[in-house]
């Protein structure tokens, strides 16, 4: 072996990764990537989450957390109430999430207001059950490859901006056109105007599809569908086991342009998941 590599392999798997901004996860070099799963609304994002949870991810649900979090006296039922005072509540004291929904899709004012005070202890939560996550990843310190990758499926992810993509290492994008969400959100018994109006009041998924490091097509069948994910899923497998995954952080890999839509950006290539801290502030401000 040429004496270069060795000494860049040495230094590679002696180097101690530069700290994550989401601190508390920075303690674990093994710790588990945290593919960040997001898309439009009612595009498929907890459809394609459970199917990462059938192939043996573990998985984190901002929105559930968030319901967790709302629950009566909990901190973002507080937020909320401070915000908007006690009308936003039902008559047994909870959240009257149904009349919170229509007034954030009205007003884009009032969804500001919403997310500023959410978001930020909804992140915080995530965090810390990320963390918890990462320490108990199985096989850590025992010299056995991490369980491949922690799912946190984040609606909001790009909207709620750096303090959630810090959170994660690599982004899958769930596409479906917007007739097939309209359509789908129909079934579930909202009307198209409430379907329309939720799909304004995020960014547009074509942005959000722009860029992702995979995009998942998900305008078709349940089978197709899951195709996708298992491939995403053997990606991130052989990548854990590597060597280099135990030793390089986010900053430390390269980036590259964005996923072409409807197949893999990386390929092989699986280093190529995730991006430098700064790559992240120009995909914000993109
Ligand atoms: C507004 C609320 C009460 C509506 O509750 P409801 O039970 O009707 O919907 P649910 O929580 O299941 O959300 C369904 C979908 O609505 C969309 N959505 C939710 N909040 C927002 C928002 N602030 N802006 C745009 N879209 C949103 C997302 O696509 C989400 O997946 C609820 O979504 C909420 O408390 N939102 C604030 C917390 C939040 O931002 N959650 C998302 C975490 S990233
Ligand atoms: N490929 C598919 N074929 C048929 N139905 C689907 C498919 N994917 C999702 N659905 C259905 O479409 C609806 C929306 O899917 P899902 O709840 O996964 O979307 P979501 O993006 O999580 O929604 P939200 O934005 O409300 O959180 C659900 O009723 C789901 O069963």
């Amino acid at each position: 072996m040429p004496a270069a590599l060795a000494l860049g392999l040495l230094v590679r798997r002696t180097a101690r990764p530069p700290s994550l901004p989401g601190g508390s996860l920075a303690h674990s070099r093994r710790r588990p990537l945290v593919v960040g799963l997001t898309g439009g609304f009612a595009s498929g994002k907890s459809t394609v989450r459970e199917i990462f949870r059938s192939l043996g991810a573990a998985v984190v649900d901002a929105d559930a957390v968030a319901r967790e979090l709302s629950e009566p006296q909990g901190p973002v039922w507080r937020a909320v109430v401070a915000a908007f005072g006690p009308d936003v509540l039902a008559a047994d004291g909870r959240l009257d999430r149904a009349r919170l929904r229509r007034r954030i899709l009205l007003d884009p004012d009032a969804r500001r207001r919403l997310d500023a005070v959410t978001h930020p202890v909804i992140l915080s939560e995530m965090r810390r059950r990320l963390a918890r996550l990462s320490r108990d990843a199985p096989g850590r310190g025992a010299g056995r490859a991490v369980s491949p990758a922690v799912v946190v499926e984040v609606p909001l992810l790009f909207e709620a901006g750096e303090a959630a993509l810090d959170l994660v290492d690599a982004v899958v994008t769930v596409w479906a056109d917007e007739p097939t969400c309209i359509r789908r959100a129909r079934e579930r018994g909202l009307s198209d105007q409430e379907a329309a109006l939720a799909i304004r009041a995020q960014w547009p998924l074509e942005r959000k599809r722009r860029l992702a490091d995979w995009v998942i097509d998900n305008s078709g069948s349940l089978l197709v569908t899951r195709r996708q994910v298992e491939r995403i899923w053997r990606v991130l497998g052989s990548r854990c086991a590597s060597p280099w995954w135990l030793t390089t952080s986010r900053s430390r890999r390269w980036s590259s342009s964005p996923a072409p839509f409807g197949r893999f950006s990386s390929g092989a290539s699986w280093w190529r998941l995730a991006r430098p801290a700064r790559w992240w502030r120009r995909r914000r401000g993109s």
